[in-house]
């Protein structure tokens, strides 16, 4: 399965309507790649919270039209990253979505944690609460947005669901960039799971992006990493590696003990 990694630039030099042509003329140049993946809210920037209201858009809007198109063009899986979504009932969400190569919206995803603790986002956009997962031909992905990454038990859920290829779209920040490659790494050791974690360059709200997207095997070796800039990163992937290579060989997902969670503890 070949995948590659669009780390765009997201800052304040072109419009939404113009990075939404950008990201569609990449995907369409990924013809014949298996997969491609866009980062967390790249038409506005994760940080760009002021631009969440005016730039929000139904799930079937303008970056959907725009998402199917080029995927169904290229012929590939599309996860086009997030969005700002409108709901019916006018509640705002992180929304990932996920093309198949025909064109046709196979998933969407509404970001389960969400950033800012009192601020930004966190205030702004209503919480998911779905667990997604998508069977693509040999794999299953397991779908999480960026400060998803932080929460281990979320991941496990998608396991337990049957993902062996675990896709975050991000706009993670340049001042917690060790934490992003570690947790990267942690949730692909833990799950045995290939990690395809796609961030942005640039700076935008003013704050800059720590791009470095990466992706992981299940092992916790990094098979590729981008530096900081605008950057495409291709790799090839074994799906089969997920069970025949780790989970059969080294089976620690079979010594779970079920039942330990601690109870959710009171804030502070
Ligand atoms: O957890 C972090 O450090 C960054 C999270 C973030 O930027 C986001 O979820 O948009």
């Amino acid at each position: 399965m070949r995948a590659s990694l669009l780390q765009m630039r997201v800052d304040e030099s072109e419009s939404v309507q113009e990075r939404r042509l950008r990201a569609s003329a990449l995907v369409r140049e990924q013809a014949g790649a298996d997969l491609v993946v866009l980062p967390e809210l790249w038409t506005t920037g994760a940080f760009a919270f002021e631009d969440f209201d005016a730039c929000a858009e139904p799930l079937t809007g303008p970056t959907h039209d725009a998402m199917s198109a080029a995927a169904r063009d290229a012929g590939v899986w599309l996860h086009a990253g997030s969005i700002p979504e409108r709901a019916g009932d006018g509640t705002l969400f992180n929304t990932a979505l996920v093309f198949a190569p025909s064109g046709e919206l196979a998933a969407s995803y509404r970001k389960i944690h969400r950033f800012g603790f009192d601020r930004g986002e966190a205030v702004l956009m209503g919480a998911g609460g779905d667990l997604v997962t998508v069977e693509l031909p040999g794999t299953t992905l397991g779908l999480a947005t960026c400060y998803d990454l932080r929460f281990p038990e979320l991941f496990r859920g998608l396991v337990d669901m049957g993902a062996q290829t675990l896709v975050v779209p991000a706009g993670w920040p340049e001042r917690r960039r060790a934490h992003w490659t570690l947790l990267a790494r942690a949730r692909a050791v833990e799950n045995q799971c290939f990690v395809l974690a796609c961030g942005t360059a640039g700076t935008h709200a003013g704050v800059p992006q720590a791009g470095h997207s990466i992706v992981v095997d299940p092992w916790g070796e990094v098979l590729a990493e981008a530096g900081a800039g605008e950057e495409i990163l291709t790799v090839d992937l074994d799906p089969a590696r997920v069970v025949a290579d780790t989970r059969e060989k080294f089976p620690a997902l079979k010594d779970r003990r079920l039942g330990l969670d601690a109870p959710v503890p009171p804030g502070p």
